[in-house]
């Protein structure tokens, strides 16, 4: 099962390809019998230059783990399969701790991620090439948001959300060319979260592809061109960010347009049920459980990833 050919892209190499992208835990129970839990499951997803793509998903869907499996930065008893490629090469570890910081930069969801002995100013030049690093620093904790001062300071003194901007303008100034951004906005006041966004739109623009991680759908429609839809460790349907809007007949899959229409200012409709664990899922469609449109084949059988309308979908009713 591949999409590739179907999608509608340009011809250029894209910087990030995830395909049929499974991730499992090796797990052992009694008798140290082995068994797998699986988290992520045959998740796909490009990402070109000068692409922002939003990765939306509730909690524990699998979000973080992607993102770390990404960078390389997973325990010791995870398990990947599928393809991660980079630049059209296989991500392998070597290649992984060679890009890892310059080329590929994590916007981590951990607030822990500082160095709790070095002031932050000095944390965010220390991923600054060029000569005038203070400026530069100055100016991003401007565009972020701080004030100057807060360079001066230790982690500790800072609160969640003004560590998280320090967070977010180390990977904004690193150079990096893939922008892996793991809900790099809970905690910004109404104008540092405009700014956030205005800012990676900037960084879009000079090339960078950028995954933005967020359980927001508001704030993803507004930052990203294409928006991926995670579901229990499966992306269920790739749409255009202008697809959501009205009440969300152009959205492909029943979850996404759940999704859409459980938000305040649309019909404000919750969602019956709760989302499975990836690994708990049987043979048929992750979704069946809780979604109203569900026939037999939907007990049966996966649904594949194919192309509707210029997006993506994994359901055999779109
Ligand atoms: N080290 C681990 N070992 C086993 N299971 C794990 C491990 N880390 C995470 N999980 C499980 O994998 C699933 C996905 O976790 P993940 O942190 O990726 O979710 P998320 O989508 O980022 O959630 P949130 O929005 O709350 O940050 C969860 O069910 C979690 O319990
Ligand atoms: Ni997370």
């Amino acid at each position: 099962m591949t999409t590739k050919t179907n999608r509608k892209e340009s011809v250029q190499e894209p910087l990030l390809e995830v395909e049929n992208f499974s991730l499992l835990f090796r797990h052992y129970g009694k008798g140290l019998r082995e068994s797998n839990l699986e988290v992520i499951r045959k998740f796909d997803l490009t990402i070109h230059e000068g692409e922002i793509v939003a990765v939306v998903g509730a909690s524990g869907s699998g979000k973080s783990l992607l993102a770390n499996a990404i960078l390389g930065i997973l325990p010791d008893h995870a398990v990947m399969k599928g393809t991660l490629n980079y630049k059209g090469e296989a991500l392998s570890h070597k290649k992984l701790l060679a890009l890892r910081g310059k080329e590929i930069s994590l916007i981590p969801q951990s607030v822990n991620a500082l160095d709790p002995l070095m002031k932050t100013g000095k944390q965010v030049q220390t991923v600054i090439k060029e000569k005038n690093k203070r400026e530069i620093q100055n100016a991003i904790f401007r565009k972020v948001g701080l004030a100057e001062e807060t360079g001066d300071r230790y982690p500790f003194e800072l609160s969640g959300g003004m560590t998280r901007r320090v967070i977010a303008a180390t990977a904004m100034v690193s150079g990096a060319q893939l922008i892996i951004a793991d809900e790099p906005t809970p905690g910004l006041d109404p104008a540092a979260l405009h700014e956030t966004i205005n800012f990676m739109k900037q960084l879009a623009k000079d090339g960078k592809g950028i995954m933005f991680i967020t359980h927001d759908i508001e704030t993803a429609i507004q930052v990203a061109d294409k928006v991926a839809v995670f579901y229990a460790g499966q992306t269920v349907e790739i749409a255009h960010a202008n697809d959501f809007s009205g009440k969300g007949e152009k959205l492909r899959h029943p979850y996404t347009k759940a999704l859409w229409n459980a938000l305040p200012q649309n019909e404000f409709t919750p969602i019956d049920g709760t989302q499975p664990f990836a690994y708990e899922a049987t043979e048929g469609c992750i979704f069946q459980p809780r979604c109203p449109i569900s026939t037999d084949i939907c007990r049966q059988k996966q649904p594949a990833f194919h192309s509707v309308e210029g997006g993506e979908v994994r359901c055999f009713h779109a």
